[in-house]
């Protein structure tokens, strides 16, 4: 195992923001916040540290750019993990627990962790040792109990909140991380959860990992067990050290509790605005009081820290790009996926929607031999299955950034394993339900009798529905704000469908652009040359044979220039795919 000694030095982290003012014109204006004021540390292998403070001290912030995940923002000073900067090896041996657990809630706890041993451990693992690795996890947290419960979330009974906070623990002990950063493991615990789940992150730091917490209000059994204490207020560092000497600190500066109290309460008072004459005095006379007393020494600590004295245990491997290949990612997402969501593709719900449309439709549209009513079947054809997986598309990566954001930022696969297995997981159902609605709109509404001109339109349909789907996906993740997408997804399919040429025959000039881009129009044309073909004839009157290409609706289409449409779909189908995959490409992004 990497053993790594964590230093940080002067860590000053600056955001701007953009202020609106309370009324409409009021103007915007930029503001900058200091977020942390110069914070320094080192913590060892086999130490564990807590950083304290009141709500909003930057406790989190501080852990997050510990972690590597601070990226946007001015993060000043130097973070160094044995002497080096953060590097790819350093994440994949680095573990991190958000304060929120993100977790599928459809999973039970023995394969949410089985799933994730088999991303993140390496290859040089059997499926079995990963199986029997996430086994021994479970039974190391105390989760025996609950192994084949499904975690579940708000609208879904599942595991209690500290066995799902145990679960994210194991997720990230399964790798056995050299680092571990956690925020606030125990808050919302009851106490008794609360120490055991600190007595095992003191155990894990033991076998020589640098553990790093935030923790809100730790009980005096808690804190005794850290072997050192950052206490932060509003950015500033007013403790650094171990633990036991917190107290003696503050009483050597003037600062001693009136009764016997746990020394997290005093120092959490003293860092707060708790009710004394002068807070602001009181603060200001602690900040000063930790640069004369605590931050030289600190810096020295720093300077002089020799990393040979852990030398001999500190031997860097050489760590693969990624710990699996692209297959084994690709199929364990895959598997996953399909666990997670088979209660959503398969859901009577979303069968029921696409079988009652179908067959009001085939009713509608009951033998119809009228080539007005017939075109009006397959524009709809066209509309219905733009708009059906358009908006299924969108949500897809809105509803996944927090896993997607987690799992990448800890190196965990590909973007290419993670993409391929998202979009091409729910395929088959996807294309499933496009192909029994038009079983059973076509032979209902009696449209041409032969198989050619049955496949060609089923295959226009699912054409159609891919590349809808592909608008879904960029759209959704661009804007990873389901409710944003939505809008501008239901805005850009009613354009195409305007545009599609079914509608309007006499478009002014200056918009007829956007037929171009609309995917309706090139479908249409497909779905129409499914039917008839250039030089058919229709009864048009008494004795009178018509063109169908001179049509009304069919003309300004026209039933030529085929071709032209399979390819500017082929492109639009790649195309969009691609946007999302470059809009994905900024998820879980870390400083390396
Ligand atoms: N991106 C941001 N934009 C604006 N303010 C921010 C941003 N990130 C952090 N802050 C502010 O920085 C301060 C520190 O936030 P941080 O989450 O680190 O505090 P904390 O000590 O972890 O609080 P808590 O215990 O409540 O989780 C807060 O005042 C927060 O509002």
């Amino acid at each position: 195992m990497l053993w790594v000694v964590l230093q940080f030095e002067n860590v000053v982290y600056k955001i701007k923001f953009v202020e609106e003012g309370c009324f409409k014109n009021s103007g915007k204006s930029t503001e900058e916040k200091i977020i942390l004021k110069g914070v320094s540390g080192i913590v060892s292998p086999g130490e564990m540290l807590a950083i304290l403070g009141p709500s909003g001290s930057g406790k989190t912030t501080l852990l997050t750019g510990l972690g590597g995940r601070l990226i946007n923002g001015h993060l000043k000073g130097a973070i160094t993990y044995n002497n080096k900067p953060f590097s790819s090896a350093i994440k994949r041996n680095t573990g991190f627990v958000t304060q929120d657990d993100v977790l599928y809630p459809h999973l039970t706890v023995t394969e949410t962790l089985a799933f994730t041993a088999l991303l993140r451990l390496p290859k040089t693992f059997t499926v079995e040792e990963k199986t029997a690795h996430a086994e021994e996890i479970i039974t190391k947290l105390g989760l025996t109990k609950c192994k084949d419960s499904i975690i579940g979330d708000p609208l879904l009974r599942g595991i209690s909140g500290g066995e799902r906070k145990r679960v994210s623990i194991g997720q990230e002990m399964l790798i056995n991380p050299s680092l571990l950063f956690l925020d606030e493991p125990t808050s919302g615990l009851d106490s008794t959860t609360a120490l055991r789940i600190v007595s095992t992150l003191r155990d894990l730091a033991k076998g020589g990992r640098t553990v790093v917490m935030t923790i809100h209000q730790p009980s005096s059994r808690l804190f005794y067990m850290f072997h050192k204490v950052l206490l932060l207020t509003e950015g500033n560092p007013l403790y650094f050290g171990r633990g036991e000497d917190a107290m003696g600190y503050f009483s050597g500066i003037g600062f001693s509790p009136l009764v016997a109290m746990n020394p997290s309460d005093f120092m959490l008072d003293l860092s707060n605005d708790a009710p004394r004459e002068d807070p602001a005095l009181i603060k200001q006379t602690l900040v000063s009081a930790f640069k004369t007393n605590l931050e030289e020494n600190l810096k020295e600590q720093l300077q002089e820290f020799d990393i040979h004295q852990v030398a001999e245990k500190l031997h860097e491997k050489k760590l693969n790009q990624w710990l699996n290949t692209w297959w084994q990612q690709f199929s364990v997402l895959f598997r996953r996926g399909m666990k997670e969501r088979k209660h959503e593709s398969f859901s009577n719900l979303k069968v029921g929607e696409v079988v009652a449309v179908a067959f009001l439709c085939g009713s509608l549209w009951w033998k119809s031999n009228n080539i007005q009513d017939q075109v009006g079947l397959l524009f709809f054809y066209t509309d219905f299955w733009a708009f059906l997986p358009m908006f299924q598309a969108i949500f897809t990566f809105p509803q996944e950034r927090m896993m997607l954001e987690k799992e990448r930022s800890s190196g965990m696969y590909r973007l290419s394993t993670y993409f391929m297995a998202r979009t091409v997981g729910d395929l088959p159902m996807e294309l499933i339900l496009p192909t029994i609605f038009t079983i059973v709109t076509y032979w209902m509404a009696g449209l041409k009798p032969s198989a050619g001109n049955f496949f060609s339109t089923l295959l226009c349909v699912l054409y159609n529905v891919l590349v809808s789907q592909g608008v879904g996906l960029a759209i959704g993740a661009m804007i990873m704000n389901q409710e944003s997408a939505t809008v501008l997804g239901s805005v850009i399919t009613l354009s195409f469908s305007l545009a599609g040429g079914y509608f309007i025959q006499h478009v002014p000039r200056f918009i007829a652009w956007i037929k171009y881009v609309s995917i309706s129009q090139y479908t249409y044309k497909l779905l129409l040359g499914s039917q008839y073909s250039p030089g058919e004839t229709y009864s048009c009157g008494i004795k009178a044979t018509c063109l169908i290409e001179d049509f009304p609706t069919i003309r300004n289409i026209g039933l030529r220039g085929k071709g032209i449409s399979v390819v500017v779909l082929a492109v639009m189908l790649l195309g969009y795919r691609l946007l999302a995959y470059v809009a994905l490409m900024r998820i879980g992004v870390t400083r390396k």
